[in-house]
């Protein structure tokens, strides 16, 4: 069984206006795969529809299984405990997942709280070892979301998403909002820890330089809909509909110009 199964989804706006439709793809343990489209594509919606956090107005149909357990139709507290240890989210703007007003530390206790029972010293050393795991000094459990850098934010926000050892990483354009020169270490550092935790991971992006980094598998959003799916190198060789074509002419006329070497 696929640790992530969504068959049939589709998400629409109460008035019945389609955003995502007829969309299927499986996550096995340990796997990786990409949902890659341009702006407005559905991308986001569809990472928020497999974790049952779709903004209020729209509604989600058809099947996402998380490790067996129905999403679409579940109870909040389903929802919760599938949450943050089947499946955690990283978002596009770290500030999404973080509370202004809290220190970064007790933030990141949070879930070691709420999903692990931990307590006392054995909190405390756990979300020291939390921030150790992402690069960030041990100092930064004292300061506010808004006293760091935003790749030292996101960076805070990665290892809340990993406290609990989640099997399945969700992140939505996870290097996007951030300076350029910090992006490559952020999106290395989400690499390195997938792999070091056996973790699966559902990776969302425009970028498909970015996309082959990380990934091998992708399904190719266009307008709500997949286009295309499998292995990466397979739609790159062989785009097969018009939407792939321009992404992957793009991305190579863009590969050349900066000859990065990334995406043939
Ligand atoms: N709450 C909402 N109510 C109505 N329409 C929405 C809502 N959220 C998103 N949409 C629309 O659904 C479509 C898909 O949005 P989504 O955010 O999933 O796109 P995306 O591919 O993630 O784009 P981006 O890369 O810009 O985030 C867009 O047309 C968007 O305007």
């Amino acid at each position: 069984m696929s640790l992530l199964s969504v068959s049939g989804l589709a998400v629409s706006t109460h008035d019945g206006r389609a955003l995502v439709s007829g969309l299927s793809f499986a996550v096995p343990r340990g796997g990786r795969l990409s949902l890659i489209g341009e702006s407005g594509s559905g991308k986001s919606l569809t990472a928020l529809a497999v974790t049952g956090l779709l903004p209020p107005g729209l509604a989600a149909t058809g099947t996402v299984l998380l490790d067996g357990t129905p999403v679409i139709g579940a109870t909040d507290r389903t929802l919760d405990r599938v949450r943050g240890r089947v499946a955690a989210v990283v978002f596009q703007e770290p500030s999404t997942a973080l509370d202004p007003l809290m220190r970064l530390g007790k933030q990141i206790a949070e879930p070691l709280r709420r999903h692990r029972g931990l307590r006392g010293a054995a909190l405390r050393s756990a979300v020291l070892e939390a921030l150790d795991e992402v690069a960030l000094p041990a100092r930064v459990a004292r300061a506010y979301p808004h006293e760091v850098s935003g790749g030292q934010r996101q960076r805070a926000a990665i290892a809340m998403a990993l406290a609990c050892r989640p099997a399945l990483l969700i992140a939505d354009e996870p290097t996007t909002a951030l300076d350029v020169t910090v992006q490559a270490d952020v999106l290395a550092l989400l690499d390195r820890l997938v792999a070091a935790h056996d973790m699966a991971l559902l990776f969302v992006s425009h970028d498909l330089a970015v996309v082959a980094k990380v990934t091998d598998e992708v399904v190719v959003l266009s307008g709500g809909r997949p286009v295309q799916s499998g292995p990466l190198r397979t739609v790159l060789a062989n785009p097969g509909d018009d939407y792939t074509r321009s992404l992957v002419a793009s991305a190579r006329r863009l590969d050349a110009a900066l000859d990065l070497g990334g995406v043939s």
